[in-house]
């Protein structure tokens, strides 16, 4: 489904990625973890055409991202993204934050857009509020219709970066639970999170990134049991104390 291959990125002469090799297959859900500023967020923004890298390939599902030819808007609406700060319009209603991109990218009919809608809110537990603005929602809330507005589109994949690092302690737990159930679902997942509960719970895979490369791509039971790198025992060593 998604195939990263020795892809290698630089921001002028510092290197922030290098050679990353990974498979993700259909249904699998992936957590990136590692430290602050080792390449994960930067990783998964390549993954669907947001940030450019000068080597290697990433196919997602049969299709080139990096490919000049490769049409990148169609691209990124196949493939739901949840970021760490919702991005919702605050100056629209949740609904119509839901519908937007259905209707001009997808070329859905309003009505039909607005069925939608209204589903995957209910399933988040949101139909209530569809006609509120985002900042009459708590931060929980705004990211759980950050969620639903992704899987509107009928995404092939959903990527997730840190969505839950902005949130209040009490908030985190209804934003899992709405990426348990996707995993739970089947949906194919790629999750930067430093959440190694929902790691532990949901995860099939672990990657650990240092210093712009992947370190470990473990079955999740062999990551949490014994981590083959030092550095990866020392990051874990640290998180789990939390
Ligand atoms: N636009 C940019 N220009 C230059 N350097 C950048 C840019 N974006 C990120 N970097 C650098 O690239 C490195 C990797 O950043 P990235 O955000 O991918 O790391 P991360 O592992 O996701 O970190 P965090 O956990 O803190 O979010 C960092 O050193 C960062 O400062």
């Amino acid at each position: 489904m998604i195939s990263i291959r020795q892809v290698s990125k630089w921001y002028g002469s510092f290197q922030v990625l290098t050679e990353c090799t990974t498979e993700i297959q259909k249904g699998e859900v992936i957590v990136v973890c590692g430290p602050s500023g080792s390449g994960k967020s930067t990783l998964i923004k390549c993954v669907n055409g947001l940030e450019p890298f000068q080597a290697g390939e990433i196919m997602l599902d049969g299709t080139s991202v990096g490919d000049a030819k490769t049409n990148l808007s169609k691209l990124r609406a196949r493939v739901g993204m949840v970021f760490q700060h919702f991005e919702l319009f605050p100056h629209m209603r949740i609904i119509d934050n839901l519908t937007l991109a259905q209707i001009r990218v997808l070329g859905r009919a309003s009505e039909e857009a607005r069925d939608k809608g209204l589903k995957l809110l209910e399933r988040v537990g949101l139909k209530a509020h569809a006609e509120k603005f985002p900042g009459e929602l708590s931060g929980g809330q705004q990211q759980r219709v950050a969620i639903a507005r992704a899987l509107c589109m009928d995404p092939i994949a959903m990527l997730f970066d840190e969505p839950t690092s902005a949130l209040d302690p009490e908030m985190i737990n209804e934003v899992l639970d709405v990426m348990v159930e996707l995993a739970s679902e089947g949906m194919t997942m790629m999750c930067v999170t430093h959440e190694m509960g929902f790691a532990r719970k949901v995860a099939h895979r672990v990657i650990f990134m240092d210093q712009g490369r992947i370190v470990e791509d473990a079955a999740k039971d062999d990551f949490f049991g014994k981590p083959r790198s030092e550095r990866a025992q020392l990051f874990l060593s640290k998180i789990l104390q939390h």
